[in-house]
Formats: structure tokens, sequence, C-alpha cells
């Protein structure tokens, strides 16, 4: 049992999923994911252990933004021993050929959040996926059929924000915009673990083109079964 999560010992896996909602993690632990066992309600948080393909897999659910996420981050690979984290979330698109429903493998992310900056002062330290685990995920991508985009995304502390700087972000080739990638992967390096993020563009924010909050919920099976092949491979 850690602070936040009040699993036993060896219930969760080492490879785990983590979508920002906890319902989302709910969804997949019923729908893909078999012999499930529920092991954390705190918080309403949902944690879910089960197999796929004979796979033991976790998905949790994390909250919105990197002061949430990481918490369940930290305490899933210090107090649980999670070695390959993989973030399965919505973004909002910032480039004209990126779509809504689109899937985007984040090779890096840039963020306007303090978190890394106050331990690294004077350095810009890159956050950056797992090269083995991008690899992974791109090929189960195109395997699918699916026009799988790699690249840069801006992790913001902000959900609401200015549009300038999207602006200009977009201009120096980022693709889209969401709030827990740079701290997953700032973790991941900080205590010597494997991480990716996959999104799903959920919104355009250049077209104002949305998902419904359902939607968010429940069908964005191609970045998920993208995640679960990644992990069985
Ligand atoms: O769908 P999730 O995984 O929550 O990700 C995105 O959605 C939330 C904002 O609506 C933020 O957490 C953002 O990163
Ligand atoms: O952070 C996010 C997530 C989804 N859509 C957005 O516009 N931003």
């Amino acid at each position: 049992m850690s602070v936040h999560i009040e699993a036993k010992p060896g219930e969760i896996a080492e490879s785990i999923l983590l979508p920002g909602d906890p319902l989302r993690a709910k969804y997949i632990a019923e729908t893909f994911l078999e012999d499930v066992v529920c092991y954390n309600q705190v918080r309403g948080m949902l944690g879910y252990t089960g197999t796929y393909k004979g796979n033991r897999v976790s998905v949790q659910g994390t909250g919105m933004g990197m002061p949430s996420a990481s918490i369940y981050i930290h305490e899933l690979i210090n107090d649980y021993g999670a070695k390959n984290l993989i973030r399965i979330g919505t973004c909002g698109a910032i480039q004209k050929d990126v779509k809504i429903r689109d899937v985007i493998i984040a090779q890096a992310a840039a963020t306007d959040s303090a978190i890394i900056r106050n331990d690294f002062p004077g350095y810009d330290f890159p956050q950056i996926g797992d090269f083995g685990l991008i690899k992974k995920a791109y090929e189960a991508g195109t395997d699918k059929g699916l026009n799988i985009r790699v690249g840069n995304v801006l992790s913001s502390d902000r959900f609401y924000s200015k549009k300038n700087m999207l602006t200009e972000l977009a201009a120096h080739g980022v693709l889209a915009v969401e709030m827990e990638a740079a701290g997953l992967y700032y973790l991941a390096a900080q205590f010597g673990v494997s991480a990716l993020t996959l999104l799903t563009v959920s919104d355009h924010i250049l077209t104002g083109e949305q998902t419904s909050s359902e939607e968010r919920q429940t069908t964005f099976n191609d970045m998920i079964e993208v995640a679960l092949a990644t992990v069985a491979k």
C-alpha cells in the first residue's frame, strides 16, 4: 500500500497503461483484459490488473495535469516496481495536417511547467520517450494500418492556454498539446525506467472540432490497442 494506491505488493504489473481518466481505465480493463482485478479505488482513481494475450498488464488512472499524474507515477515506480509506463491520453492538435482521432506518439515533450525547470536551474533538460517503446508502438500502429504520427508535443499546466504560444510552438513543429507526458518522461529518467506517451486527438485547436466526453472515456480503441500490442511485443 502506498499513500494514494491501496494495492498489495505484487498486485500491479511491471507494464502499465496510464490514462488520465479513471473511467477510461475501467473501460480498458472491462473491454480488453482477462482475469481482471480492481486493485485501487482510493479517490476514485481506479486501477486494474489483468492479462492481454497472456501478458500481465495493469491500467491506472492518473488524473489531469502533472501534479496529479506525478503522484501516481512516482508511487507506481517506487512502491510497486513499474518498469514500462505508457500514458494513453487525449490531446488538442495544433497542426493542420493532424486530424481529429489521429494517434500520436510523443517522441518528446516540451513543457511550460516549472516542475522540471526548478530541478535544473539554467538547463533545458529534454523530456524524451523510450526509443524501444517508441519503435514497438510505431510498428504496432503501422501493422494496424494507422497513419501514426511521431513528434514533439507540449505538456502544459493549463488546459485553457493562451493561443499565441501554441501558434509559436506549432511553427516549431509541435504536433499537439496535452498535460502529462513531460512529467512522465522526467520521472522515468529520474528512476531509470521506460516510458512512452500515446495520444488520440480529441480536439482540434485550429478548427474547433471536438469529440464528446463519452468518446473521450471509451472509444479511442486504436490507441489502446497500439499500447497493449506494445507491452505484449
Ligand atoms: O485524456 P487525458 O489522459 O486525461 O489527457 C488530456 O485530457 C485532460 C484534459 O481534458 C488532460 O489530462 C490532458 O492531458
Ligand atoms: O490538454 C488537452 C487535452 C485535450 N485537448 C486539449 O485541447 N488539451
